[in-house]
């Protein structure tokens, strides 16, 4: 069976997440069980509860090496040939892995979403599609700020110290020039009706296939 994985990458903020449930959402439904599933590169953030809280909480979280890419990778091999994967799950209001795994089946279609997922040269061979949504820094920060508050457990004056420490070099560093290698460069974040009609048609196609 041919499977088919797509990468949804671009900035914290830009939309990723929407754009990918929007998709997933709309099809899930008119799809046979099992069809399509979602990764979050997240999810493999390394475990750091061996650290104290303080020191998680000055890791540098948008490096690659913070995450744990080969364990992602060797996930997307796994579900490629056919066999079921454990994903990690991350908190992070307590910047690590919580206990919990989340049983992931090998779907025809699997959609990962993440900030680095095209930075990581070994990493993006393993994407059959590759996506990157683009949407302006200043738009990224303001959603950024007012969804770390309320659902990431943040303060204001961290959300803008990352921000001007790491955030934003590192998108300049990593994140950006990685545009160069998606397949498409979606405009206007996690809202583009037509960017999400083309995906969705292409993944209908290739389950007809
Ligand atoms: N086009 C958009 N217009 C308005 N709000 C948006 C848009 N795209 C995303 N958002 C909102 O911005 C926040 C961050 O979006 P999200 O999809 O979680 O980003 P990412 O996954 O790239 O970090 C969320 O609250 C989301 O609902
Ligand atoms: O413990 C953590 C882990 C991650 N982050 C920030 O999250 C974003 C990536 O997630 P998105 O959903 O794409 O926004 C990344 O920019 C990290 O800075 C964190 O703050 N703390």
């Amino acid at each position: 069976m041919t499977r088919t994985i797509i990468a949804i990458a671009g900035a914290s903020a830009s939309g990723k997440s929407l754009f990918t449930q929007t998709i997933y959402n709309e099809l899930v439904n008119e799809l046979e069980d099992g069809s399509i599933a979602i990764i979050e590169e997240d999810a493999y953030y390394k475990d750091q509860s061996h650290l104290p809280f303080e020191h998680r909480t000055q890791t540098n979280y948008d490096h690659p090496d913070a995450f744990e890419h080969e364990l992602l990778k060797s996930h997307l091999e796994q579900l490629r040939s056919g066999q079921s994967v454990e994903v990690p799950s991350y908190d992070y209001a307590q910047h690590t892995r919580s206990k919990e795994t989340r049983q992931v089946n090998p779907a025809k279609i699997l959609i990962v979403e993440g900030i680095l997922l095209l930075s990581d040269p070994e990493l993006c061979k393993e994407f059959d599609i590759k996506v990157f949504i683009d949407t302006p820094l200043d738009i990224c920060l303001l959603r950024r700020t007012q969804r770390d508050i309320e659902q990431r457990g943040r303060t204001l004056q961290s959300v803008v110290e990352q921000y001007q420490a790491t955030v934003r070099p590192m998108f300049y560093q990593f994140i950006e020039p990685s545009k160069h290698s998606a397949d498409l460069v979606v405009t206007r974040g996690g809202m583009n009706r037509v960017a999400i009609d083309i995906i969705k048609s292409k993944i209908k196609y290739l389950l007809q296939e």
